[in-house]
């Protein structure tokens, strides 16, 4: 009888636990974070969230690593004026020396196949198989002529201030705190590290994994290795990295991404890892939400800002 009369305080101790994380005597509670109780940032548990920030929270920076793509995730998904931001490949393509048929063809892949990436109706083995060859066709069509590298660094000059707002900021403060940072992009590796550098956020803690320009007597000869697509970043294309250590060696993650492929880019670090994954999205928002809330602890909706990170990393440093 006793036992009976003590259930609903006990449930109620459970659901009250389920909503909210209990640090110290602060507690962190979704509802109490502005950025992550506005109209555009969804999520599913926000349970699983409040117990993901105090885990991160508890561990300090020390535990901490950021993992990011690079295209729509450091860079914006569009502009104050409504324009497109390229992707790193994109960019490359403004160079102006390269042979006369390489744009046009390059941009022929693109609205071949970017579609393909961003549709939530193509099934996933399908997306898979149209994005090797996208990239196969890629690292084809970057063979056989002359090119001078630092043509890049003159393009990436005027695509600096495509970074996402707050960007400079989360990342001299991740700097600050000594926090790893690991781009994974699956885009051109060149124009990224051109990217980041004219944007000062090339900081001594951030790691580029990517699609490198390979050359032979100054003629280009595609990627220098196996190449990254927007559905193989896992840890299998970060082995041999000197990076790959250190994924599994700092077990607090915040993890961000575009696309449903980058969900997995730290993937293979141990089970008890907490890996608290953002999302940002953009297109075809209504039809891919579900599956973006699937997939990512929270997802952000035609959001150009890095505030959400930020605040999880104030959060963590208890500055704000
Ligand atoms: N030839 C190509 C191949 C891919 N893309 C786009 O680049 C994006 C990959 O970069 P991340 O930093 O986001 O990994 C991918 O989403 C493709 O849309 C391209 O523009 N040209
Ligand atoms: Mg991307």
């Amino acid at each position: 009888m006793m036992r009976l009369a003590l259930l609903p305080m006990i449930f109620a101790r459970k659901l009250r636990n389920a909503q909210s994380c209990t640090m110290g005597t602060r507690e962190i509670r979704v509802e109490d974070i502005d950025v992550l109780c506005s109209d555009s940032c969804k999520i599913k548990d926000p349970a699983r969230v409040e117990k993901m920030l105090k885990e991160l929270v508890a561990g300090g920076t020390q535990r901490l690593q950021v993992v990011t793509d690079f295209d729509h995730t450091i860079t914006k998904q569009k502009l104050e004026n409504g324009q497109k931001v390229l992707t790193s490949f994109g960019i490359f393509d403004e160079c102006k020396s390269l042979p006369q048929n390489f744009r046009k063809e390059s941009r022929g892949l693109y609205e071949k196949y970017r579609p393909i990436e961003v549709d939530p109706t193509v099934p996933m083995p399908e997306k898979i198989q149209a994005m090797i060859e996208w990239w196969r066709l890629s690292n084809e069509l970057l063979k056989g002529f002359k090119f001078e590298a630092r043509e890049i660094d003159d393009v990436a000059v005027r695509f600096k201030d495509a970074l996402r707002d707050g960007t400079q900021d989360l990342f001299s403060e991740l700097n600050r705190l000594q926090v790893p940072v690991l781009v994974f992009s699956a885009g051109l590796g060149d124009s990224v590290v051109a990217i980041l550098r004219h944007a000062s956020v090339l900081l001594p803690n951030v790691k580029v994994v990517s699609n490198f320009l390979q050359y032979q007597d100054g003629i280009l000869n595609g990627f220098q290795e196996k190449f990254i697509h927007a559905f193989n970043k896992n840890e299998t294309a970060l082995e041999g990295t000197e990076y790959y250590d250190l994924v599994h060696s700092r077990d607090h993650v915040i993890l961000m991404g575009d696309s449903l492929g980058d969900a997995g880019m730290a993937d293979g670090i141990p089970k008890s890892s907490h890996v608290l994954k953002i999302g940002f999205l953009f297109d075809h928002v209504e039809q891919s939400l579900p599956k973006y809330m699937d997939t990512f602890d929270i997802v952000l909706i035609d959001d150009q800002t890095m505030r959400v990170p930020q605040k999880i990393l104030s959060l963590i440093t208890q500055t704000l």
